[in-house]
């Protein structure tokens, strides 16, 4: 409990300081601190860290030792714990709080906190990797000043600009930043305040916000409102983030009558994401089915001469906002995409972006000690050993950041999940997130993370306020539903690590804009500098393109399918087709599967007939349409 109310309370007696002195952690032997980390120094030294980026070949020493041992014979809590054990975690719990409090993060004005101690490196593994942390500063130093961090798309990496616009490198993009932050607030306001109003609403102003876009046109929106929107905000969010017509339908039938008075904010950099498009035809439709006028309630966040910023200018929509070519869609919850919505929502983005700024200050200084985004990415580095063998499980122990998981798991793994180095050499790259919330999980996957395959580490996002002041009961003597949660992360933290399942702790006071935008920010930074760490591109996406790509095909394979039986109905009488005729008159025999697919889809949804047997025996069908389109026949 001393090391908590440390935390809470600035006059406890245990103030860990941010500057942490070197002479703290080495005061005493660094071999006496932790004399068992030899082993995993040992571990660490048999393959070298230049190796381990690129040789998967063999099995990291770490998985094989951890599986040796049944987890049954381990004790469950930490000081139930012998003093050291044979899978290089330390154990003893002096030695435990001196490596806390020696190796503890604190942003005081942030009220954030960074622990790392669960996670095992010892000081040696620091100093190892000391000159490839100072290249990744440099990269960063760089990265801000303009640089084509990027180097494939040949493109600038801006996205610290939007929170400090002073760091742009020229007047030009500075005065775009805040003449953006500007009008955003001015809209938002007359919005929110009923000057801009929906034409034919009967409540007079808007009262809900439909946002349709998807990846990073959504997860950040989609994080912050579950986060941030207050019990009754001035406008109420709901998003479309797919082409699944059943999830559009839901929406929109979940507006009914309000459609009228609802802001649709349709958000995407390139403009011409597929299923940003469907959704919109899609709501488009709807307001047309209900006598409203779309471009009346439509605003776009995209690039400028994108073709939705051409489509919303020819229209007339209500607003257009820039999305800026230097910021890319995961790391965009900061420009227009993240602000307008949030601001919709009566939350503080003043704030987020205060938090954010403050968090990349600390993130600047080249001491890894003092850096929380550099001590996540060397812990993301030590427990994943540079190639993303393990796993990183989030858990925030806070319902409102159910999301920030979901959230991540886009700005991680779209970032360093990468085939190619940049040097060229084939690496496959990556990092995999997963996680909802505690103590949710702890019903759900938490057996298998302290018992089963010792494949992940895990970071506990701690809140230390329960709820607002005035409201705390006690549901028995001496104990709120709040400790509960409390116990549940630091008995979880306990067992796993027991288990030697290593842990991050990230702590912020409360769930404020401040807090979550710093938090943001903090992963942002993260990821850039382990992308700088392992030497890869952290700001394109070239794998995303081959899905793309290929659903494109299938689509014009499709069409194709759709002519020949669109032909062969319109024949007297109708001439039912099995799937090796349709796929000899497509000329693509060798896509008798997809097209086999493609009918049971359309046979699915009514739009293909099945003359005779049936889509689980597929070479017993015959195939034809309900109606036989001349016109098209003819086309
Ligand atoms: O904002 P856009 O251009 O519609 O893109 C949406 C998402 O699609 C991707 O390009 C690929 O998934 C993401 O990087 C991006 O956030």
């Amino acid at each position: 409990m001393a090391s908590i109310s440390g935390l809470c309370s600035p006059s406890s007696t245990f103030k860990p300081e941010k500057f942490i002195p070197k002479t703290l952690s080495t005061s005493a032997s660094p071999h006496s601190l932790l004399s068992i980390r030899r082993d995993s120094i040992a571990f660490h030294n048999k393959s070298k860290l230049s190796d381990r980026c690129f040789d998967r070949s063999s099995t990291p020493l770490a998985h094989s030792v951890a599986r040796d041992i049944p987890a049954s014979l381990t004790p469950t809590t930490d000081d139930a714990l012998p003093k050291s054990n044979n899978r290089g975690l330390e154990k003893d719990p002096r030695a435990l709080w001196k490596r806390y409090v020696d190796w503890l993060y604190q942003h005081k004005e942030l009220g954030l906190y960074l622990d790392v101690s669960r996670v095992g490196f010892p000081d040696e593994f620091l100093d190892e990797m000391e000159p490839k942390f100072q290249k990744a500063f440099d990269h960063m130093v760089k990265l801000e000043k303009g640089a084509i961090a990027n180097p494939d798309e040949g493109r600038m990496v801006g996205h610290y600009w939007l929170r400090n616009p002073k760091l742009a490198p020229n007047s030009f993009l500075r005065l775009q930043i805040e003449n953006t932050l500007e009008a955003l607030c001015k809209f938002a306001d007359d919005v929110v305040s009923g000057k801009i109003k929906p034409p034919s609403s009967p409540e007079g102003r808007f009262t809900q916000v439909l946002s349709v876009g998807i990846g990073g046109s959504a997860l950040g929106p989609q994080f912050v409102a579950e986060a941030l929107a207050p019990d009754n905000p001035p406008l109420k969010i709901r998003f479309i983030d797919n082409t699944d017509p059943a999830g559009i339908d839901h929406q929109i039938a979940q507006l009914g009558p309000e459609l009228a008075s609802t802001l649709v904010i349709v958000i995407s950099k390139s403009g011409g994401t597929p299923e940003t498009r469907n959704g919109l035809l899609e709501v488009q439709k709807a307001f047309r089915e209900a006598g409203l006028e779309f471009a009346k309630q439509g605003v776009a966040i995209t690039q400028e001469n994108s073709l939705l910023d051409n489509t919303a200018r020819i229209e007339g929509w209500v607003a257009r906002f820039p999305m800026f070519d230097w910021v890319g869609g995961r790391t965009s919850e900061m420009s227009a995409v993240g602000l307008l919505p949030a601001a919709l929502q009566g939350i503080d983005i003043r704030e987020m972006l205060a938090g954010a700024s403050l968090m990349d200050e600390a993130n600047r200084t080249t001491v890894v000690r003092n850096n929380p985004a550099a001590l996540l990415a060397l812990c993301w580095y030590w427990a994943s050993d540079g190639i993303g063998s393990k796993d990183m499980v989030v858990l925030p122990y806070k319902d409102s950041l159910l999301l920030f998981s979901r959230y991540l798991q886009q700005l991680v793994m779209e970032s360093l999940g990468k085939e190619f180095d940049l040097d060229g050499n084939r690496v496959n790259q990556g990092l995999s997130v997963y996680g909802n919330k505690g103590s949710t999980d702890q019903h759900a996957y938490i057996q298998q993370l302290r018992e089963g395959v010792h494949n992940f580490f895990a970071t506990f996002i701690e809140v230390l306020r329960d709820r607002p002041p005035g409201h705390d009961w006690e549901l028995e003597p001496g104990v709120t539903c709040g400790d509960y949660l409390f116990g549940m992360l630091q008995g979880t933290r306990s067992a796993l690590y027991a288990n030697d399942r290593e842990s991050i702790t990230v702590t912020v006071q409360e769930v404020t804009p401040r807090s979550v935008g710093a938090l943001i920010a903090l992963y942002e930074r993260a990821v850039g500098i382990y992308a700088a760490l392992i030497n890869i591109n952290a700001y394109h996406q070239p794998g995303v393109e081959a899905g793309k790509k290929a659903a494109g095909e299938v689509l014009a394979l499709q069409k194709r399918v759709l002519a020949i039986l669109n032909e062969a109905s319109c024949k007297e009488p109708v001439e039912p087709l099995t799937l090796e005729e349709v796929a000899e008159r497509c000329h693509a025999p060798e896509d008798i599967e997809m097209i086999y697919k493609i009918i049971a889809h359309m046979a699915a949804n009514d739009r293909a007939l099945i003359a005779e047997g049936n889509c689980g025996s597929p070479r017993s069908i015959k195939v034809f349409l309900g109606e036989c389109n001349v016109d098209e026949l003819y086309a």
